[in-house]
């Protein structure tokens, strides 16, 4: 038998039945950063998945870890027991026999991370997104092959990055957490060294700014100030609905030479319509087409010319591709969407980014405002790029010793970080011992 007859024989024979789920939350570190709901907390909550095949293969996968998830996690992964980590399909029809508790339900603007309105649906996407990870990354390691191979091929042998700009402060109220060398952004001058430090330290070429923090003209300033700074380089604001359709046109009419696309201006399709029919700059979202049944009215009445795709709430890397079909379809452009989250997510968009071929910007990231990380080896940016693993699985390993020590920061909170209050944190600072959630539009 040659050994590529031999190679086929082994995998033929492989067991890929699923014997063991190790759920481990964990609390990541996060900087003071600022957004429209309030501030992050000095640590926010992640969910580490981990499937084990009766051969003793084992494939990792993440997802947010608040409450509302763990409470979903936990039955799915008694149900997995049996199941075979090639049945992808097979996730979705076990996720629909876990009843979600519809307390956690708000059907109102996500409070922990702004990724549009919280429904049943979209919590189960979010916990299948993070085993169908595992399963592939278990799945191309029994195979010997990477889960862009398994997703039908990498299309690129590199993904594209944006810097990811925010308002921060230079601690957390109190000192709390662990401090960083950033220093406080909360003006253009502030921002403009943020995203000078991008530049040097990843090489990133296009720049994301996290707006809805101060009036508006203060966030037109500091994209004018990026502008020149950096010249022709493309440029994105985002205030997560934070302001009015006339307020949004104002700002597309002041910035429309310098913004690649305007993020979320102001909350839901209607009011996105409003303010696409009046102005060119392109109109980008992850709050508003966040599931398969907010496309049609969005896409209809031209709402949106940008959408961005995000894994972990549309429900994993193949509904990912799914979702670009549609967007190449209506010839809706697609980036990526990021919230706070640690390198086995970022494998997981890199691995999809580098097959989709419509992915037409470059995607978001946190990942550079995260220190604390599962793997043993961090990504490293070069030129803004992350370079596509050819080993097999997601090519990323576990820091068991880190894992243990991030879950027992999780075992040893409170209970005050392991949901995200962005609301809750903004009050532990001097002069907002008021603050709470403003209502959308702010301005
Ligand atoms: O693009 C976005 O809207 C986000 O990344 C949402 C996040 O929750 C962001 O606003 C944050 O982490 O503050
Ligand atoms: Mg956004």
């Amino acid at each position: 038998m040659t050994t590529a007859e031999k190679n086929t024989a082994d995998r033929a024979a492989a067991d890929l039945t699923i014997t063991e789920v190790r759920l481990t939350p964990v609390l990541i570190s996060d900087p003071p950063l600022l957004n429209v709901q309030g501030v992050h907390q000095p640590y926010t909550p992640r969910l580490v998945i981990e499937v084990v095949t009766a051969d003793g293969v084992t494939g990792v996968g993440e997802t947010y870890g608040d409450t509302k998830y763990l409470e979903l996690a936990r039955p799915f992964a008694d149900l997995l027991a049996g199941h075979s980590i090639a049945d992808l399909n097979g996730l979705a029809i076990l996720a629909a026999q876990v009843g979600v508790d519809e307390a956690r339900v708000d059907n109102a603007v996500d409070v922990g991370g702004l990724r549009g309105v919280q429904t049943a649906d979209k919590l189960r996407l979010s916990i299948i997104s993070g085993f169908e990870v595992a399963c592939l990354d278990a799945l191309g390691k029994v195979y010997g092959v990477p889960v862009h191979e398994l997703l039908g091929g990498k299309i690129r042998d590199t993904v594209e990055y944006s810097a990811y700009l925010f308002y921060r402060w230079a601690e957390h109220p109190g000192g709390a957490g662990e401090s960083d060398t950033w220093g406080e952004a909360i003006d253009p001058a502030g921002v403009v060294e943020q995203a000078r430090r991008f530049v040097d330290d990843y090489g990133f070429t296009s720049f994301k700014l996290k707006g809805g923090v101060f009036p508006p003209a203060e966030e037109i300033a500091a994209i004018k100030a990026l502008a020149e700074a950096f010249p022709g380089h493309p440029l994105r604001l985002d205030p997560n609905g934070g302001w009015t359709p006339e307020t949004s046109l104002k700002v597309a009419e002041e910035l429309g030479g310098v913004l690649e696309y305007l993020e979320d201006p102001t909350p839901g399709t209607p009011n996105m319509a409003e303010v696409s029919a009046g102005t060119d700059v392109p109109l980008a979202t992850n709050m508003c087409v966040t599931t398969l049944p907010e496309i049609r009215e969005a896409f209809l009445k031209d709402a949106v010319q940008v959408v961005l795709s995000d894994h972990h709430y549309w429900g994993g890397l193949r509904a990912t591709r799914e979702l670009a079909a549609i967007c190449r379809t209506f010839g809706v452009g697609l980036s990526m969407h990021s919230n706070t989250h640690m390198g086995i997510s970022l494998a997981a968009m890199t691995h999809v980014a580098a097959t989709v071929p419509n992915l037409d910007y470059a995607c978001d990231s946190h990942y550079p405002w995260q220190t604390d990380d599962v793997i043993t080896a961090r990504h490293v940016f070069t030129d803004g790029r992350l370079t596509v693993s050819d080993a097999p699985g997601l090519g990323v390993e576990l820091n068991r010793e880190t894992l243990a020590r991030l879950h027992q920061r999780w075992l040893d909170d409170d209970g005050t970080m392991r949901d995200r209050d962005d609301a809750a944190a903004m009050r532990k600072a001097k002069g907002h011992e008021d603050w709470e959630t403003p209502a959308l539009p702010r301005w």
